[in-house]
């Protein structure tokens, strides 16, 4: 699911780590809210041996704190519907004691992982419908009227809402995954996610002794876009200049919005000569959009810190010279 966002997000990049990234986060958190529900699911089946209160502090608990919690870890769209969700469902649960047949409150407590299933699949809207399902579907089996021993019904409840709980955890990792590695403007990997990767990629360029560029490259007079045209066409020359740069490089090419008008770009496995030869190729990809870049080798004795310095170093030579040359740039590639 993640990985699906970060592919529509980040088109070419190191998808083997982004991969990694979604297995550690979401299988852990549901590995671990999927044992308390195991647990809870379990305490709940030695119900009838303890007194009614413990069973109403156990409701108010799934119908009023999972709420809360839903309430401060979630927000727009995913708040509404867990808020709707948990309330009322589990009113509705508590209600079927009296009114459904045993067999279709067993059916009910699947629901809640069929949503689960299907949200881990297909992300949101699945979430919106299963949960819809559960509310109306609900709904229309309190028409059947029989009475259902308490346990059953606090199995089910338990078993739903830590479920719940899963569901809008997932949503928030997943959006803090996507807040703190992507450019909210262009979908690239942002600094500290390209920097990342890119350690990786060093250790792994040294270990299987291949070569890895690295190309940092800055648009040309971008301020006087911004100025003459207003920012949105400065925004949209990011964005095309991002678009190609996802065209043009290879699958395990890492790309990075640096900042500003900055980009960077780690190419595994490729030379100075075949850096500078994509570079070649994006600068007639862009058109009038003009830009300045440097390209360095990854050196025996190089780290993260003095790799980039080198690049940005080169950058700005590059930069330099054209400052102190007869530069003509055009502003209207947009
Ligand atoms: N539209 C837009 N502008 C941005 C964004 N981020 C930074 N900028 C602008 O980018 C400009 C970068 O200016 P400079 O660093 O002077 O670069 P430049 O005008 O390209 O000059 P040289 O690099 O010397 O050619 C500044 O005016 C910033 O305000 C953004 O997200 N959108």
């Amino acid at each position: 699911m993640l990985n699906d966002i970060c592919r529509s997000l980040l088109k070419k990049g190191f998808q083997t780590d982004l991969e990694n990234t979604r297995i550690e986060y979401n299988e852990l958190g549901t590995l671990f809210l999927l044992g308390i529900g195991v647990i809870g699911a379990t305490s709940m089946l030695l119900l009838p041996w303890f007194e009614l209160k413990w069973m109403v502090y156990l409701f108010v608990g799934y119908a009023f704190i999972i709420p809360a919690i839903n309430l401060f870890i979630s927000s727009g769209l995913v708040l509404w519907f867990s808020m709707l969700q948990s309330p009322v469902s589990y009113a509705l649960l508590l209600a079927l004691q009296w009114i459904l047949p045993t067999d279709m409150v067993y059916l009910t407590g699947f629901i809640y992982p069929i949503s689960f299933v299907f949200t881990f699949h297909f992300y949101r809207p699945a979430y919106y419908l299963t949960n819809l399902i559960v509310v109306f579907g609900l709904t229309a089996w309190v028409l059947f009227l029989r009475q259902v021993p308490y346990w059953d019904v606090f199995v089910i409840t338990t078993f739903g809402g830590t479920l719940t709980i899963g569901l809008v955890v997932n949503n928030l990792v997943t959006k803090i995954l996507k807040l703190a590695n992507y450019d909210a403007l262009t979908g690239l990997a942002n600094r500290r996610h390209w920097e990342a990767i890119v350690a990786h990629l060093i250790a792994l360029a040294r270990r299987e002794e291949h070569p890895l560029s690295i190309v940092f490259f800055d648009l040309d007079d971008f301020k006087k876009i911004n100025d003459k045209l207003g920012r949105m066409a400065g925004d949209k020359v990011l964005i095309k200049v991002s678009r190609q740069l996802i065209r043009i490089s290879r699958d395990a090419d890492m790309v990075a919005r640096w900042g500003g008008d900055e980009f960077a770009l780690a190419l595994p496995n490729t030379d100075k000569q075949q850096a500078e030869a994509m570079m070649s190729r994006l600068t007639t990809e862009l058109g009038d959009i003009s830009v300045s870049h440097g390209i360095v080798l990854l050196q025996a004795d190089d780290t993260l810190a003095t790799l980039l310095a080198r690049a940005d170093k080169s950058m700005y030579s590059a930069k330099l010279e054209k400052h102190n040359g007869n530069r003509q740039v055009q502003l209207f590639g947009i």
